[in-house]
């Protein structure tokens, strides 16, 4: 007993370093680590997801060790752009995607492919999934899909600001529903309605619900009961942040499964299971058999669960992968949870970053006027998709970097190896920094010869790299001096990179761009009073503003 006693306090207060991987030395004999440094400076500088720079500076390192929650092996932290986008893109053999990250979604979804390890399986399964979520798929099916809630969304803040009468508001919320709606209906082909249940609750409260008197006062407005569809989404999407931070995430699961509320949710999303692959059948009953029965249902798809059932009715016992109908609702419940509150935080961003930015709103908007015509008011969506307007383009990269939604990727070290000239043990959990704004160390504390191949010749690959205003929003910088847009201006990560890179990220790109041109040719957004334009941020899954109102003007 006292011998283990002993053991659990070595390991909570002798805590062991990586060799050679610059660290906080009190660190190492406290019980929370690096957390009381790292929370207080999460505080200081409001933005959690920006509390590892100082120690990355105090330590004169682009690749540091944290000791966090009692017990954990320290975490690697790399902060270097150029590197980090060789390592997820090429050293794939060396690192892959981390158990800790997986953990939490085994139990929810456990024949999805992030439960995978690579290898030819997890291969033949990402392999069917692009097939199912192709280029087709994403403009006949996804692309209306996604038009008509932007529509909606529209037509919800029309009413929102009439009734507002200039005061600001409140839009996470909307965004939330409008992405829920969009991707419910995308990859299941049930309407849920949300943003239209919406907009009639806000109609209906108008005649009681009193407004504030002064006009920088926040508006009220009735919201709609939620569908059960959205309460069980959300609370297992709530479930991924609570057991990530549990040092025992299966325990933690097991733990949460036990409670009436999970029971509930669990037995909507097994209900809905059932219906939805059987309205999808009786959707292409009639052509069952028939000679070309593939092009046919092509045009009937109304969403990602008809394609797959349709695929996966063709696996033969040759395929190396052969799912069953279980592991086909887990993947589309992967998406639909990772493609929800993703999409919606950066949309939240969009108004928060532009409204701070008139300058750039109006030129933004200005390039969108000269493209589309007056009329009709709303651009068909397939003229949003196929816009050649560099302005837009470059609004929509910079608002990624921005936003930095996800500002950190894990990976696990498969072998031992080497990053930056620092021995990276096998087994260790590495963290990359997305965040496209490191100024990288001087040559002092990082000369060229420790990087790889990959990262020494993507020096210069990138025009616009390292101007002095990283941190800043400006879409000019990937624009060329002749106005044209230029991808390659600056490094992209925010969807991370390589084979294990966001499964979503096309599905993501083409709803923000719809969203954008549709709330940009509606509206203008008008400067927000203080009081509610805070800079803080919170980061649960997603690197979200704490304060999130607009004060809209119907243009
Ligand atoms: C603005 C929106 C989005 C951003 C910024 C984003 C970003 C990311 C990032 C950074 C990762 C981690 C990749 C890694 O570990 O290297 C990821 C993973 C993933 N994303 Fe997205 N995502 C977005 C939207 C979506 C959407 C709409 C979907 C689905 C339709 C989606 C599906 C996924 C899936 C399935 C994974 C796991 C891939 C795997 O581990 O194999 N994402 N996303």
């Amino acid at each position: 007993m006292t011998t283990a006693l002993l053991h659990l306090y070595r390991r909570a207060f002798r805590r062991r370093p990586y060799p050679g991987i610059p660290y906080n030395r009190p660190s190492t004999r406290r019980l929370f680590g690096d957390i009381p440094e790292l929370t207080a400076e999460a505080r200081r500088c409001g933005d959690p997801s920006k509390m590892t720079f100082v120690q990355f500076a105090r330590l004169r390192s682009p690749v540091i060790q944290l000791f966090l929650a009692p017990f954990w092996k320290p975490l690697i932290f790399i902060n270097d752009t150029r590197e980090i986008e060789d390592l997820l893109q090429n050293r794939t053999r060396e690192f892959d995607k981390s158990h800790s990250i997986v953990e939490p979604f085994r139990p929810l979804v456990p024949g999805a492919s992030i439960c995978k390890v690579k290898g030819p399986v997890w291969k033949a399964q990402v392999k069917l999934w692009t097939d199912i979520i192709s280029v087709g798929y994403l403009r006949d099916v996804a692309a209306p899909i996604m038009h008509r809630a932007a529509l909606e969304l529209v037509d919800l803040f029309k009413v929102k600001a009439q009734v507002a009468d200039g005061r600001p508001f409140w839009v996470a919320e909307d965004f939330k529903i409008a992405t829920f709606d969009v991707i419910w209906m995308a990859m299941l082909g049930a309407d849920l309605h949300g943003i239209d249940e919406e907009r009639q609750a806000v109609l209906r409260g108008a005649r009681t619900l009193p407004q504030p008197s002064s006009k920088d006062d926040e508006a009220e407005f009735e919201t709609a009961d939620k569908s059960e569809e959205w309460h069980a989404g959300c609370y297992f999407l709530s479930l991924i942040p609570a057991t990530l931070r549990s040092p025992i995430p299966r325990l933690a699961h097991i733990w949460h499964s036990f409670s009436p509320t999970w029971k509930r949710h669990w037995a909507v999303k097994t209900r809905l299971k059932r219906e939805l692959i059987e309205s999808s059948k009786a959707r292409f009953a009639d052509i069952e058999g028939s000679e070309d029965d593939e092009s046919i249902a092509e045009q009937r798809d109304v969403c990602a669960l008809d394609r797959a059932l349709r695929r996966f009715a063709r696996v033969s016992p040759a395929d190396i992968y052969r799912p069953t109908t279980d592991d086909m609702y887990d993947e589309l419940f992967l998406l639909l949870m990772s493609g929800h509150e993703t999409t919606a935080t950066l949309l939240a961003w969009m108004p928060k970053i532009l409204t701070r930015h008139p300058i750039e709103q109006h030129k933004l908007w200005k390039a969108l006027r000269a493209y589309f015509p007056p009329t009709p008011r709303a651009p068909d969506v397939h003229a949003i998709l196929a816009a050649d307007i560099p302005y837009l383009d470059a609004s929509i990269e910079e608002l990624v970097r921005v936003g930095n939604i996800i500002p950190e990727v894990v990976r696990e070290a498969t072998c031992d190896t080497e990053v930056l000239g620092f021995r990276i043990p096998k087994g260790s959990t590495v963290v990359c920094s997305t965040y496209v704004a490191h100024k990288p160390f001087g040559k002092d504390i990082l000369p060229e010869d420790v990087r790889t191949e990959n990262s020494l010749a993507n020096k210069g690959g990138y025009r616009a790299f390292w101007e002095q205003d990283m941190s800043e929003y400006h879409p000019e910088r990937w624009l060329r001096k002749d106005g044209s847009f230029d991808a390659k201006a600056v490094p992209k990560l925010a969807f991370s990179a390589g084979p294990r890179a966001c499964f979503g990220r096309k599905f993501a790109q083409q709803q923000f761009r719809i969203m954008v041109v549709m709330l940009m040719l509606n509206f203008e957004l008008l400067p927000i009073p203080k009081n509610l334009d805070g800079e803080d941020v919170f980061t649960k899954l997603t690197r979200s503003p704490c304060q999130c109102f607009v004060r809209l003007k119907p243009i």
